[in-house]
């Protein structure tokens, strides 16, 4: 209907006007502070190029920051506080105690506060109070809005009516949020986060944390959100030494891409294992049982013995020449400082800068002694000359990790030294390079590999840390690359993310402790999410009959939701399995989300041309990173839906999805869980024992 100038608009309730009325009030504000940055001048620190491109960048990253996101609302709730709970005048004259609570602070020009951010101190009551718990709240605000961010409506809840509140917190506007069609990326949960959550959310940074959480329980969410915390929390702090996401794959980081930045957080790495470890190109896959040692912790000590194999013995008298005067060290004293640096356990490579000094030092004493004068001149001249360098090559050579490496898994007798009662004949057999690469250039390098040469570098010269490292789907990481991530995290604390059941690497962990162990993070503290935001009931009860086989013991999560209809099982002629799965899309895509069919990786190409010829356009996941941005129907290959979910799943064939991996069933599980609304399985084959 549309309505004619004669027609009166339809009356707007006068609390959602004075709502409005706020919403546009702040939004101007925030454009002023915007511009306010904007206008500063960065002072051109004279002569100093790079300070002045310092001070230029973290304003641009400060006004970034101040961007007002035309589809996101710039507040989404409000707390009316007991009289005198929040402010006060000067007078001890008690004003309204209301705060309205949003995604960043915005003043006004007087730097009254007009929306305050969910991260204060003070908004923690709106995720928190309960009426048995008010934290001083008399009432809870929620708002509604429309597809254009306008406000079209608000829930009041009650905290002082001694009416018991609900099991969740949110009522229906959480619920049409949890139920709303999904398409392209993540979004944030800023507006309806859980009591449950939130806990973790707000955890101190110097906690580091271990999230165990079934599929759609908020694993990734909570992440997100506590870099977020923690970045307004800690600012000083972490502006200095960092902060970091680790996702499975590039996919998955396009998939939150827009998270943080909708936080108003845009200064975050977020990143892959193999990005963050990738020093060579990696060109080849292992297989299982390569993989499966290249990840096992005994390689560190592999590692570790070969690289201080090439110490040497001092075997020859190092004569110093200075002027007409020669000083000597004999190998029983060169000896003595080599041992005295290795038994203080220093990095390989800082123990042979230290060395030079050493011999420095102790021709030093000798000239001193015999009456030279010596000064710091003195001893840089010695420590680098030519005779004290070539004694430190031969005694402590150079190493470098890439082909310490290379050496160690391409050259038998060296690996059987190395792993002498550590790696049975049949483990060093399989860990060999393939070929005979003739340098670390042409080498087919693979993914386990990186963590290796990681390790070596480490020994060698230790990594920096950074502040706060959060690690997702952490339940696939190898002992060795937990080490990687685990030294990155050194001095500063990290939250893992995961779930034992969809663990699908050759090196999935079976248990928390462990893992956390390989981090160098015993202790953390481990916490449990069980309840399921995404999958409806219905569905999680079909993929947990998994369970008993992939992760006995654990629990499906409690579904949030129910929906009827959500599951489909569609068996079909093997000839006429693609019709069947193209009829399945296009009764997904009458929905409004997004439709995801995921089908074993060697399926994929010919499920795409086979929807194509059925007139169906659909992107193709991994192929560009903007898959799920540009179609709403997806072509997901079953190893990149990992942390992804869609409105509709089409699931293609489980048996296959099974059959292509050692870890096929965990998963099967995985891509049975990714649906927010419905999930319907095509196959022509019979479907895995457990689910028939
Ligand atoms: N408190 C909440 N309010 C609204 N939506 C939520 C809430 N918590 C989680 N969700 C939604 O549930 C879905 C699943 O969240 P998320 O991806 O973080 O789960 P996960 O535990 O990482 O899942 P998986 O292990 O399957 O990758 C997302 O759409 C998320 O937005």
């Amino acid at each position: 209907m549309t309505l004619s100038d004669s027609e009166p608009a339809p009356a707007v309730d006068p609390e959602i006007r004075a709502e409005r009325a706020h919403l546009a009030a702040s939004r101007a504000a925030l454009r002023r502070m915007r511009d306010d940055v904007l206008a500063t001048e960065t002072p051109a620190v004279f002569g100093d190029w790079v300070s002045t491109q310092v001070l230029q960048q973290a304003r641009a990253l400060r006004a970034e920051a101040l961007e007002d996101i035309p589809d996101t609302p710039l507040f989404f709730g409000r707390l009316d506080f007991e009289a005198g709970a929040v402010f006060e005048d000067g007078d001890g004259h008690r004003t309204a105690d209301r705060i309205h609570i949003g995604r960043r602070h915005v003043h006004d020009e007087h730097g009254r506060a007009m929306v305050l951010d969910w991260r204060a101190p003070i908004s923690v009551a709106f995720y928190r109070a309960t009426p048995q718990d008010p934290m001083r709240v008399r009432t809870r605000r929620r708002y509604g809005f429309d597809n254009a961010a306008r406000l079209t409506a608000f829930e009041d809840e009650s905290l002082t009516d001694g009416a018991p509140g609900g099991d969740l917190l949110g009522g229906e506007l959480l619920t049409a949020e949890i139920e709303r069609p999904r398409t392209g990326p993540m979004r944030d949960i800023v507006a309806t986060i859980q009591p449950e959550q939130d806990d973790l959310v707000r955890a101190a940074l110097d906690t580091t944390l271990c999230v165990q959480g079934a599929p759609g329980t908020g694993k990734t969410a909570v992440g997100l959100h506590r870099i977020a915390y923690l970045l307004y929390a800690e600012r000083k702090r972490l502006s200095r030494t960092g902060v970091a996401i680790v996702g499975p794959n590039r996919s998955f980081l396009s998939y939150i891409r827009n998270v943080l930045p909708a936080l108003g957080e845009v200064d975050v790495d977020q990143t892959t294992v193999r990005e963050l470890l990738e020093t060579v190109p990696v060109r080849r896959v292992d297989d299982t049982g390569a993989a499966r040692v290249k990840g096992d912790a005994r390689m560190a000590e592999v590692i570790r013995r070969d690289l201080w194999s090439q110490l040497r013995e001092p075997a020859e008298t190092l004569v110093v020449q200075r002027g007409s005067r020669r000083w000597r060290l004999y190998p029983d004293e060169l000896r003595e400082l080599t041992d005295e640096l290795r038994g203080r356990g220093v990095a390989y490579g800082a123990g042979r800068d230290l060395l030079a000094h050493r011999i420095a030092h102790a021709v030093l004493s000798r000239m001193e002694a015999a009456g030279e004068a010596c000064d710091d001149r003195t001893h840089d001249q010695v420590r680098r000359s030519r005779e004290v360098k070539a004694a430190v090559a031969a005694i402590w050579p150079k190493a470098d990790p890439v082909k310490l490496v290379l050496g160690l898994l391409t050259d038998a007798d060296r690996l059987a030294s190395a792993a002498d009662g550590v790696l049975s004949p049949e483990e060093q057999a399989a860990v060999m390079l393939p070929g005979r690469p003739r340098g670390p250039k042409s080498a087919r390098w693979s993914e386990a590999d990186l963590a290796l040469i990681d390790e070596a570098a480490a020994l060698i010269r230790r990594p920096e840390s950074i502040g706060h490292l959060v690690v997702d789907e952490a339940q696939d990481l190898s002992p060795m690359q937990c080490r990687a991530l685990g030294r990155r995290a050194a001095s500063g604390s990290a939250t893992i993310l995961g779930d034992i059941a969809q663990g699908t690497s050759p090196s999935a962990t079976g248990d928390w402790p462990t893992l956390l162990g390989h981090l160098g993070k015993a202790e953390a503290r481990l916490a449990v999410l069980d309840r399921g935001y995404r999958v409806p009931a219905q569905i999680i009860g079909f993929a947990a009959r998994l369970l008993p086989s992939i992760a006995p013991g654990l629990g499906a999560p409690v579904a949030v939701r129910r929906s009827s209809g959500a599951l489909r099982l569609t068996p079909a002629r093997a000839g006429s399995l693609p019709d069947a799965v193209a009829d399945a899309c296009r009764e997904g895509l009458k929905r409004e989300g997004s439709v995801g069919v995921m089908a074993a990786d060697a399926d994929i190409a010919d499920l795409h041309r086979a929807l194509g010829a059925a007139g169906l356009d659909a992107g193709v996941l991994g192929e560009t990173d903007d898959a799920l941005e540009a179609e709403r129907l997806v072509c997901v290959p079953a190893s990149l839906a990992k942390g992804l979910e869609f409105d509709t799943v089409v699931a293609v064939e489980p048996s296959r999805i099974v059959a292509a991996e050692p870890r096929g069933l965990h998963r099967l599980y995985v891509v049975l869980t990714r649906a927010v609304s419905a999930l319907h399985v095509v196959h022509a084959e019979p479907l895995p024992e457990p689910l028939r």
